[in-house]
């Protein structure tokens, strides 16, 4: 069963409790002529090297690992330390992860701060006693590990079943790291789901977000191109199209960073730069399909001025009440205007309900700021 959400779930009640003083790996030996479940790359990472990464991202301050040779050697090279068998474990408490377990850090935060022994209902994850965990790590098994008190996965927790599951596990894996919470309506209703099937298939491959990122960028600008220098209705509806997939695709490289455990600063500064730079581009092409003359070039500027505002705004102010015209919103009006033919009216829409958003939102920024004292 799969568990998970972008939010905390229901979780066990969340009570103080001392720290996990480890986690253990249990990653069984391969089936013959088969691969340790550990070593199974789901979504670009391994799900031991997933397991060991949200378990650091938890604050858990240790990872042991128990399996064959091929895990340890892979354990180590992830900064993790293989089990020495005869134990006993010192005193404390022991998160036990069964190795083809995929989790995230809200799961393992909620069983460390459950009081007493604790076993999720979702996948093979427990916290135990020193006993408990050094007889379970001695024998490199699940099997001897007390089967209550239980409790559901706080966040997202499921289990590898085995090769003929990965489809499985990685759409339950776009579902807990493609979206965002704070993604806007046109974003979550139209986007994601144009996204979702390009992300899953992307996941199989060793694309990096940052390529991602640039080719969202290309396909963004063509759009804009084939609508400003394209002078056809059908040019026009092809860049409107373009423009569209550009807004969808921007999607694709953050669903594969967060699923790839491979988010970076440098991606997000790229991912945003590179937005801005399309978002004029975009305006620019339907100025020159407007006809390029004076007056469509002032709305062009408006509606540059409102775009880069309300972005600016997230930037400025991450917590700013609901922005409306945000860039989801904003290149669907775009990619609309241009398949209609019609994009004078895009510039206006974008500029005059743009200017007006980022004013509203400005004014209840500045309102809510502290003043001189
Ligand atoms: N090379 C990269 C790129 C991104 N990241 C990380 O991902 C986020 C960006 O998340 P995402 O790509 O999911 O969403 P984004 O903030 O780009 O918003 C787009 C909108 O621009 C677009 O209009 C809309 O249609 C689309 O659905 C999305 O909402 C980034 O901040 C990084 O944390 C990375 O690490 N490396
Ligand atoms: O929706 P919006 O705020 O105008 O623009 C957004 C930026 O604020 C954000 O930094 C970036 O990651 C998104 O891809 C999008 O470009």
């Amino acid at each position: 069963m799969t568990r998970g959400s972008a939010e905390p779930g229901p979780g066990v009640a969340q009570r103080h409790a001392d720290p996990v003083a480890a986690a253990i790996v249990l990653a069984a030996d391969p089936p013959p002529g088969g691969r340790p479940g550990a070593l199974v790359r789901v979504g670009g990472p391994t799900v031991l090297a997933r397991a060991i990464s949200v378990l650091g991202s938890a604050g858990v301050p240790r990872v042991l690992v128990t399996g064959g040779p091929a895990v340890l050697d892979a354990a180590r090279r992830l900064g993790a330390s293989a089990y020495v068998p005869g134990g006993p474990l010192p005193a404390g408490r022991y998160l036990l992860v069964a190795g083809d377990a995929l989790f995230d850090a809200e799961t393992v935060r909620s069983l460390a701060d459950h009081g007493g022994d604790v076993r999720c209902t979702d996948a093979a994850l427990a916290v135990v006693d020193a006993a408990t965990a050094t007889a379970a790590a001695d024998a490199g098994s699940f099997a001897g590990v007390p089967e209550g008190p239980l409790a559901p996965a706080a966040g997202f927790a499921t289990t590898l079943a085995g090769p003929g599951d990965l489809r499985r596990v990685r759409r339950a894996l776009w579902q807990r790291y493609g979206p965002k919470p704070t993604d806007g309506l046109v974003c979550r209703y139209l986007n994601r789901p144009l996204s979702r099937p390009v992300t899953l298939l992307l996941t199989r491959m060793r694309i990096g977000p940052d390529a991602l990122t640039l080719a969202s960028f290309l396909v963004a600008v063509a759009g804009a191109a084939v609508v400003g220098f394209g002078g056809r209705w059908w040019t026009m509806l092809l860049g409107g199209v373009l423009i569209q997939a550009g807004n969808a695709l921007d999607g694709v490289d953050g669903e594969v960073a967060r699923i790839g455990l491979r988010s970076s600063r440098r991606g997000a500064l790229l991912d945003t730069t590179l937005d801005r730079y399309a978002d004029l581009a975009v305006l620019a092409g339907l100025a020159l399909a407007a006809g390029g003359r004076p007056a469509d070039w002032i709305w062009a500027f408006a509606a540059a001025a409102a775009s880069l505002l309300i972005s600016y705004i997230n930037a400025v102010a991450p917590r700013a009440p609901q922005r409306l015209l945000r860039r989801d919103v904003r290149l669907l009006v775009c990619a609309l205007a241009a398949a209609l033919s019609l994009p004078l009216w895009g510039l206006v829409v974008v500029a005059v309900l743009g200017n007006l958003d980022a004013l509203r939102v400005f004014g209840q920024v500045i309102r809510r700021a502290p003043g001189p004292r």
